[in-house]
């Protein structure tokens, strides 16, 4: 049996917080929808609402409607203001003007908003659904009925509730849609209200449909029970977005009415593989962060962690993963942690293209000794879930044949501040006291600046630090007598500049040790150069290997400055396409940080050994 998917992530969706869509951009997602899921409707606003809206339905006529193979496209808007003439709605024009084969409108159905909200009477909003459906139906629509707080309304006035739906019905509509708007509703009150409505219409061909929030974190179950009561179509969000806590996450339900319940959710199993890589299009689109922990689609969705887990599944994936992740298009992940087994060190090592060999005793030998050191490590401040490329060095280090493509024997950094004085013209700086200005500039050659850099003497002066300048002497003291400097910002003003240099001492393959230097814009920028100074004439494919992320994390934050530091580092290995994390901890950061850079630069040359372009990282 079908069930009809009805995608209001473009009118539904937007009302969420901090979900804005350009015009382009529901052109785009609508096309994924269609062509990607083979949704049934595409419900993508209200086209009486804005400008935008009204756009989007002009260019769906040409770039849209043609080219959807699965989808009718459907404009949302109301039933007719009150005491008026849908002839003279103008919401109901701009509905007419989109021109969609399917229209929606909402109807007031609870008693208590239909006079308190609407601020009219009972009978009057009967004529408004009734009219309002005539009229839309005179234009041949479709048209479906959103019947807006249902399940409170039936509760409060089943009798009434049931006479909006029939007024409805009578006016030729399509489909009914029980709207839970507040997602107050639990799953026993929709399955049975929702078989109350269809013993009611059993003998009317009107279809009936499901529109439920997640207030109560309740939307998909209660979309369900309205399936098991007789409802054969349901509306929902890519992603659950939605007014407040959302709507039914389409993400969740499409599968599980496909795998689990046994209906026809989307046209073929192919159409659902894409399920994940929509879920993320959209994500992108709508510049939404991915939800790692969203069920079936998320990164973390098949992720094991636990090592009883990931002993099971590397006998029998079916131990602990409730469908096949590719069926979705996802994919199952072994995460590395204290928790982990020797099964998680072999797993992820293997994915890292590692060659393991878990049946010989010296190799298992070794993968307990890792699985030994990453929990020791653990214990200590690193998280190696993250960081396959520091796991894979460990993995590497502990090889008798290893030998490091080069060592870091030792390291310094010093980081001073200066004060400089800037002038905005040409001019002269003095180190300390204004008034030292001219005598320390007499005593400097021409270009050299006053602390010790050098600068063409021709480059015009426009700021920066002083330079004796080829007016020289004479400006100086014009200047240093005629201003006082450091207080009158428009000549000139002091500024604290905070400088760094490392020096290095390494050791590259079989060649003596050698000592190198860089500056950087901090400590580990310093070294991060310095060590590629020494390592890119024997090891030139770490020119492609780019720092990408730096991530700082205070573990024990009563101990102040005493506390252990996790850093995190990726790397983006432009040649090959990848990219990878390592980690290391330690009470001084910079030391944590050195560690962290040591280990990328070497996975960088390990990928060399193996097959990189098997390595998932
Ligand atoms: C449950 C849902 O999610 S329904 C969809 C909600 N989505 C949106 O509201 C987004 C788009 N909305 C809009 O752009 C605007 O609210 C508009 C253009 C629709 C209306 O704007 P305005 O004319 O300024 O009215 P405003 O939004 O302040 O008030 C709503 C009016 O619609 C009336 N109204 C509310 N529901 C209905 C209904 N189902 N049928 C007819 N009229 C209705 C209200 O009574 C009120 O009219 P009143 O002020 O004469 O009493
Ligand atoms: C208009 C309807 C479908 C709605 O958004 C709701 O009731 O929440």
């Amino acid at each position: 049996m079908t069930i009809q998917i009805y995608d209001t992530t473009l009118r539904d969706g937007t009302q969420g917080e901090g979900i804005s869509l350009s015009c382009q951009d529901k052109i785009r997602i609508a096309t994924e929808l269609d062509s990607k899921l083979g949704v049934a409707y595409i419900e993508a606003g209200w086209p009486g609402s804005n400008p935008k809206d009204e756009r989007f339905f002009q260019r769906a006529q040409q770039e849209l409607l043609p080219h959807l193979h699965h989808a009718k496209l459907v404009a949302f808007g109301a039933t007719r203001h009150k005491m008026t003439r849908c002839e003279t709605d103008p919401q109901l024009a701009a509905l007419l003007r989109a021109e969609t084969p399917t229209v929606t409108i909402v109807a007031k159905i609870w008693d208590f908003q239909v006079l308190q909200v609407l601020g009219t009477t009972l009978e009057e909003n009967l004529s408004m659904i009734r009219d309002t459906v005539n009229y839309l139906k005179a234009a041949d629509r479709e048209v479906m009925l959103d019947a807006e707080h249902f399940f409170d309304a039936f509760r409060s006035n089943p009798t009434y509730a049931m006479r909006c739906l029939e007024a409805a019905v009578e006016a030729g509509a399509d489909v009914l849609v029980l709207c839970d708007t507040n997602g107050a509703a639990t799953p026993w009150d929709i399955e049975q209200t929702a078989a109350a409505v269809r013993l009611h219409f059993a003998s009317n061909t009107v279809r009936l449909g499901i529109h439920c929030h997640n207030d109560m974190e309740l939307a998909v179950a209660n979309s369900i029970a309205a399936v098991r009561a007789g409802v054969t179509l349901v509306q929902g969000c890519v992603n659950g977005y939605g007014e407040r806590t959302g709507n039914a996450n389409l993400m969740s339900l499409i599968p599980i009415l496909q795998l689990q319940l046994g209906y026809k959710s989307v046209p073929s199993m192919e159409h659902l593989g894409n399920l994940t890589s929509v879920s993320r299009f959209v994500d992108e689109v709508a510049n939404r962060p991915h939800v790692p922990w969203r069920p079936f689609v998320g990164e973390s969705a098949f992720a094991h962690k636990g090592g009883l887990h990931v002993a099971a599944i590397l006998k029998d994936p079916r131990s602990y993963q409730f469908i096949d992740p590719s069926m979705v298009g996802n994919r199952p992940r072994v995460l590395v942690s204290e928790l982990s087994g020797r099964g998680n060190i072999q797993s992820k090592l293997r994915s890292l293209n590692l060659e393991i060999d878990d049946k010989d005793p010296v190799w298992r030998a070794r993968i307990s000794q890792v699985l030994e050191r990453v929990k020791s490590l653990e214990n200590k401040g690193f998280t190696f879930e993250g960081a396959e490329a520091s796991l894979a060095m460990m993995w590497r280090r502990a090889s008798p044949d290893y030998s490091a493509p080069f060592e870091l024997l030792d390291f310094s950094v010093y980081t001073g501040n200066k004060r400089v004085l800037f002038v905005n013209h040409e001019g002269c700086f003095t180190p300390e006291d204004p008034d030292d200005a001219g005598e320390e500039a007499l005593t400097k050659p021409l270009g050299q600046e006053l602390f010790g850099g050098r600068r063409d003497p021709a480059e015009p002066l426009t700021g920066g630090p002083l330079f004796v300048t080829p007016s020289g002497p004479a400006s100086i003291t014009a200047l240093s007598s005629s201003h006082d400097l450091a207080r009158d910002p428009s000549v000139a003003v002091w500024r604290n500049e905070t400088h760094t240099h490392a020096v290095i001492k390494v050791l590259v393959r079989d060649a003596a040790p050698t000592l190198e230097c860089a500056e950087g814009n901090g400590p580990v920028d310093a070294v991060n150069r310095a060590l590629r100074r020494a390592l890119l004439r024997p090891c030139p494919q770490l020119e492609y290997v780019t720092l990408e992320d730096y991530k700082v994390r205070i573990l024990d934050s009563e101990s102040a400055t005493a506390a252990i530091t996790r850093v995190l580092v990726s790397f983006h290995d432009r040649k090959r396409g990848i990219r990878f994390t390592t980690v290391s901890a330690d009470t001084n950061i910079i030391v944590a940080s050195v560690n962290a850079l040591v280990d990328g630069l070497e996975y960088a040359l390990h990928l060399d050994q193996v097959n990189s372009a098997q390595v998932a990282v």
